[in-house]
């Protein structure tokens, strides 16, 4: 096999090892639900949670609502509905899913059980401003914090201030007995931050939202500074919460496919949290060195898992993962035998149809030789309109899993 197909037999593989069918069935099994269920899932992988705990408890789901990002919803399960909205920015759709969701759980009481799937992504998907601010707030910020640099605890701080869904609050409006099984896209696995924890206290303050609006210079109005300044639940009674996937569980995966594929796997990190461009120079700065020989002996796989930021300069397309990619392949122009790939294990990397990228020694100057220079598509973030001329983008489709981002330099 060439070191490519290597790779996308790492990128498949291990992906497949974090879908959250068994991990749910899991969870689940360790419960004892008396009675009936209603099944509220929310996120990238809600419809894949949907499906498992459907599978696991057949007609004891009374009721369910999945809550997932346009086109991640993988057909009609029994007894569900099924609502697709807005990510990363919350639309009209987040909405009227949260809405469904809070109708179906209204009149419950403390002798029913909802079952409470959460996944990454749920922060846009499930939205109900506080009162007094729009979903036009909502969305001006989230676009002001996603291009600024801000990390998603940073991010979802805000968020959860401003939401009546996010920070515990989705708890409070139900009176039932929640399980709720949570999969991780936050490195740490922070439970109050995954999704902005709907039915999780919160550990954040007001006065730490207030430090972000200062740190970014984000431009708020009256009313939505009012309601930073308003305290997220710091106690719920009625959710036990596990959680069943995350991002080392992905880097695992990925050393022991690596490792049967004959590569010696060095887990560098499974909390990469630095600026993507600085993340893909240090993957090709590792590399150069392995292939001048003073470094690691080949074959190797360095392998790093976790969740890198951009702050957006430019006016380009792109995704975190593309980006790392596009400045790893500068790094590593005309090196044999080296290739480095980063992929988001939902499918979705920024706002584009691509996963990530897949980079080696050539994908520079094949970007160079259509008159395009990297440094400077890189400079305006334009990473996916650069990897789409070399032909690098890895392109998976939604994968029904989100546990964050895998990238990994192969040496031969
Ligand atoms: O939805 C979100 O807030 C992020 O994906 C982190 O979970």
């Amino acid at each position: 096999m060439t070191i490519r197909e290597d790779a996308f037999v790492i990128i498949q593989e291990s992906i497949k090892a974090v879908l959250p069918q068994a991990a749910v069935i899991k969870a689940l099994e360790k419960k004892n639900f008396s009675g009936d269920v209603t099944v509220v899932a929310v996120g990238k992988a809600a419809w894949t949670m949907a499906f498992a705990a459907k599978e696991k408890l057949g007609d004891k789901v009374l009721r369910g609502i999945i809550v997932t990002k346009y086109a991640h919803s993988k057909g009609p399960i029994e007894g569900f509905e099924i609502i697709e909205a807005g990510h990363p920015v919350p639309d009209e759709n987040s909405v009227i899913g949260a809405a469904k969701a809070l109708e179906l759980v209204k009149n419950l009481d403390e002798n029913d059980d909802v079952i409470f799937l959460v996944s990454g992504g749920g922060s846009a998907i499930f939205e109900k401003p506080m009162e007094g601010i729009e979903l036009e707030d909502i969305m001006d910020i989230t676009n002001q914090l996603l291009s600024s640099g801000a990390d998603i605890v940073e991010i979802n701080t805000i968020r959860k201030h401003l939401s009546d869904v996010k920070g515990g609050r989705f708890a409070l409006h139900c009176k039932a007995n929640i399980f709720s099984v949570v999969l991780s896209d936050v490195l740490g696995d922070r439970l109050d931050s995954i999704a902005s924890g709907p039915a999780y206290p919160d550990s954040s303050t007001s006065q730490q939202a207030l430090e972000i609006v200062e740190k970014y210079k984000l431009k708020v109005n009256e009313k939505v500074l009012e309601a930073l300044k308003t305290e997220t639940p710091k106690e719920i009674n009625n959710c036990e919460t596990v959680i069943t996937g995350s991002v080392s569980e992905l880097c695992s995966a990925a050393s022991s496919i690596a490792k049967s594929l004959g590569y010696q796997p060095l887990l560098l990190t499974s909390t990469l949290d630095c600026e993507a461009k600085e993340a893909g120079r240090f993957m090709a700065s590792v590399g150069r060195e392995i292939r001048s020989g003073n470094g690691l002996a080949t074959p190797i796989a360095v392998i790093a898992g976790g969740e890198t930021v951009v702050h957006i300069r430019g006016k380009g397309k792109g995704g975190r993962n593309q980006e790392l990619c596009l400045s790893a392949a500068i790094g590593i122009e005309g090196l044999n035998d080296t290739v480095i790939f980063s992929v988001g294990s939902d499918g979705t990397d920024g706002p584009t149809d691509a996963a990530g990228g897949i980079v080696d020694g050539e994908t520079a100057s094949k970007i160079r030789s259509a008159d395009i220079q990297p440094e400077v598509y890189l400079d305006n973030n334009d990473s996916y309109n650069a990897l789409k001329v070399s032909g690098d983008l890895v392109i998976t489709g939604s994968t029904g899993t989100n546990v964050n981002d895998l990238t990994v330099l192969l040496c031969k």
